[in-house]
């Protein structure tokens, strides 16, 4: 037929993530974390002939697996997972056991009733030596009945803050037996007399964790300019008080105050959106180079996309709560859909790895660069930390009349992130020097640690932005992303001025006037933010928003919605008489006596 509708190409990730993406909703789905992790887990993990025949199986939806690694004791330190993976070299298998039960595995999404097979992390012996965590491709469910297998305990681990769609669930091994190639053997090798083969670079086994950390940030703009399309159209409909008496009341997208509640949102999510992509380049890029044996960009993808996962979770989740309060009462009500979008959102900050976690990793890449740079070593033509070690200026320009392409504020985001780095680095030396192991100076040096870390990634996406913006040729788009790029960038200086100021690098002066670009761009913006958020072409269904509706027709159908509750299919609840409507007139009938 002409006009039949299409069938969904399973096969094609692409359109497999739209498909279940509008079918299912955003809270996750029972295929999430097989597409997400356990997928790319094989495509980086798994030799050719594993791939062979696990690939094409898992792409049909043959089986759905899932990540097991995080354990009820142990999420961030994985060198302390408790489950095991012996070999015998008799039988030729690997025994999975938990020993403890602290040992179950805890949280993997999709475990608790989707998943028939897992990617699990155990810790390797073999020949009575432990080589650290691997991960096993392991069945854990019979394939016509689903009951799980001899010696393996799985199920549910019960309500969560957010994203109760996905059955995170809890799974122990006691003895099972699984072959000695359900080890993955891309990296490391287990050969059948027993001998380790060790990988190339021991962290390669985290290439998953690696793929969503990039992920999260496009991840992470989606979420923000979900919910600022939300408030920005809520508040074009929403009129309050008048900002000249007598002349009516005016929409809530007028307020000052409003716009700086919202429009920062938008343009930070336009930032992550475009280092999202980078990083997405990046990741794909590396895995191609070590395909080809190149490991070199291993710990540039690792530190770049730890802080980014960390900084840009961070901020959806504090501007998502903007756009929410944003909507006054309103933006309460799930109608609004924040609810929904929010706690998807700051599962971020915890999921594929505690965000402080991953801002100290960066700031682990960060010394290293620190180090080299009172050695006095040269840049290695890395575009991602080359200005470190450069000089910029000694004092902040932001406000000559001729900014190139915002030279100046990013040179100041620059002499923040150096000497931010290399003050910590000293300490960090220092600290050593008075008589402290480097793990407790580290430790008394988290905290700026982490500022290093967070003033590095603040400088990447506002190049990042910067530079995207300028491939722009169409004048009229690039006229409007501009006015969002001068809001990113003078917010971005205000919210680190603290650290601009500290050293008087920059003046008050100047921090009064990136405040004035700031009320300039939200003016700029003010007339074209509908028309922006219209342009992002999110479907009403994609939103789950009563006030974010593309038609502005918000108050008969937040009426509607109400109405449909399920407490008023009846005006009066079948209970009432029983409990309430009983106390109430057991109260009457007392206080006339
Ligand atoms: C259009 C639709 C949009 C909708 C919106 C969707 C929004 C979201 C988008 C996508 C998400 C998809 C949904 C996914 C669902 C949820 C999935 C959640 C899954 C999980 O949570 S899985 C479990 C994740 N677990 C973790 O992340 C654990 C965190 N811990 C670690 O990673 C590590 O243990 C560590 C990094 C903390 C330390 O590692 P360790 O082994 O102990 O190593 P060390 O000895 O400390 O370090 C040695 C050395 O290695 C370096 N290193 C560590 N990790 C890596 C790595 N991955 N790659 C490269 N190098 C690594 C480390 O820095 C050290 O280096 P050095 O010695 O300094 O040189
Ligand atoms: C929604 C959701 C989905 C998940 N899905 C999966 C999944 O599919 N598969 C899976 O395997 N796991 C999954 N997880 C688990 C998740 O990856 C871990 O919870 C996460 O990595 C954090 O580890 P943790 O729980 O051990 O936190 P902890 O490490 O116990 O964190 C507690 C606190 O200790 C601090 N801390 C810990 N170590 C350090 C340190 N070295 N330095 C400074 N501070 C430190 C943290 O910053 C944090 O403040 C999921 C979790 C959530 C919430």
């Amino acid at each position: 037929m002409e006009h039949a509708p299409k069938a969904i190409d399973v096969t094609n990730d692409v359109e497999m993530r739209t498909f279940n993406f509008f079918t299912m909703g955003i809270d996750g789905h029972p295929l999430g974390l097989h597409l997400d992790m356990a997928i790319p887990t094989i495509l980086n993990n798994a030799d050719e002939e594993q791939q062979k025949d696990w690939l094409p199986k898992a792409a049909n939806r043959e089986f759905i697996a899932t990540y097991a690694q995080t354990e009820m004791g142990h999420g961030t330190n994985l060198k302390k997972l408790e489950t095991t993976a012996t070999y015998d070299p008799k039988t030729q298998e690997f025994v999975l056991n938990s020993p403890t039960i602290t040992s179950t595995k805890w949280w993997p999404g999709n475990l608790g009733k989707s998943s028939n097979y897992a990617v699990v992390m155990a810790q390797l012996y073999t020949q009575g030596k432990c080589h650290g965590a691997h991960p096993f491709f392991v069945q854990l469910r019979d394939l016509n009945t689903h009951k799980p297998l001899k010696g393996i305990t799985v199920g549910d681990i019960g309500p969560k803050f957010g994203m109760n769609t996905v059955d995170n669930g809890f799974l122990q091994f006691d003895h099972v037996r699984t072959p000695r190639r359900s080890m993955f053997m891309k990296h490391a090798k287990v050969l059948p007399d027993g001998r380790y083969v060790p990988p190339v670079h021991d962290k390669l086994n985290y290439s998953a964790m690696v793929f969503i950390r990039a992920a999260i940030v496009s991840g992470m703009a989606y979420h923000l300019l979900v919910t600022s399309t939300i408030a920005v159209r809520y508040s074009a409909i929403r009129r309050q008080g008048e900002i000249t008496p007598g002349a009516g009341e005016v929409k809530v997208l007028d307020y000052q105050t409003q716009q700086h509640r919202i429009f920062p949102q938008l343009a930070r999510g336009l930032a992550f959106r475009l280092s999202g992509q980078y990083i997405m380049k990046l990741y794909t890029q590396t895995m191609d180079d070590i395909r080809n044996g190149d490991i070199s960009a291993v710990p540039d993808l690792h530190a770049l996309s730890c802080g980014l996962k960390a900084v840009t979770t961070h901020h959806a989740a504090l501007g998502l709560e903007q756009c929410r309060m944003a909507c006054g009462g309103h933006g309460y009500s799930q109608a609004s859909g924040f609810p929904l979008h929010y706690s998807v959102a700051v599962g971020a900050c915890t999921y594929e790895g505690e965000n402080m976690v991953m801002l100290l990793q960066t700031a682990r890449h960060l010394m290293k660069i620190a180090k080299a740079i009172r050695a006095g070593q040269s840049p290695k033509s890395n575009k991602i930390v080359d200005y470190l070690f450069h000089k910029g200026p000694p004092k902040c320009l932001i406000d000559q009349a001729y900014d190139t392409n915002y030279r100046n504020v990013l040179e100041s985001f620059e002499h923040l992130a150096r000497r931010q780095t290399l003050e910590v680095y000293d300490k960090l030396v220092q600290l050593q020097q008075q008589g402290r192991n480097y793990e407790q100076a580290w430790n008394d040096c988290a905290v700026e640690l982490c500022k290093a870390t967070r003033a590095h990634v603040r400088t990447f996406l506002a190049r990042t932005f910067v530079e995207e913006i300028d491939k722009i040729s169409d004048l009229s788009i690039k006229s409007v992303l501009q006015d969002l790029l001068q809001l990113y960038l003078y917010y971005e200086v205000t919210e680190c001025a603290t650290g601009l100021l500290e050293d008087g690098f920059m003046t008050g002066q100047q921090h009064k006037y990136a405040k004035k670009k700031i009320y300039e761009a939200l003016e700029k913006i003010r007339p074209n933010a509908v028309s922006i958020v219209d342009s992002f072409d999110f479907q009403d269904r994609e939103l789950h928003s009563v006030l974010g509706r593309r038609d502005g027709n918000v108050y008969e159908n937040l009426l509607k919605w109400a109405q449909s509750s399920p407490l008023n299919k009846t005006d009066v609840l079948p209970f009432h008489h029983k409990y309430l409507g009983k106390m109430m007139e057991e109260a009457r009938q007392r206080s006339k006596i």
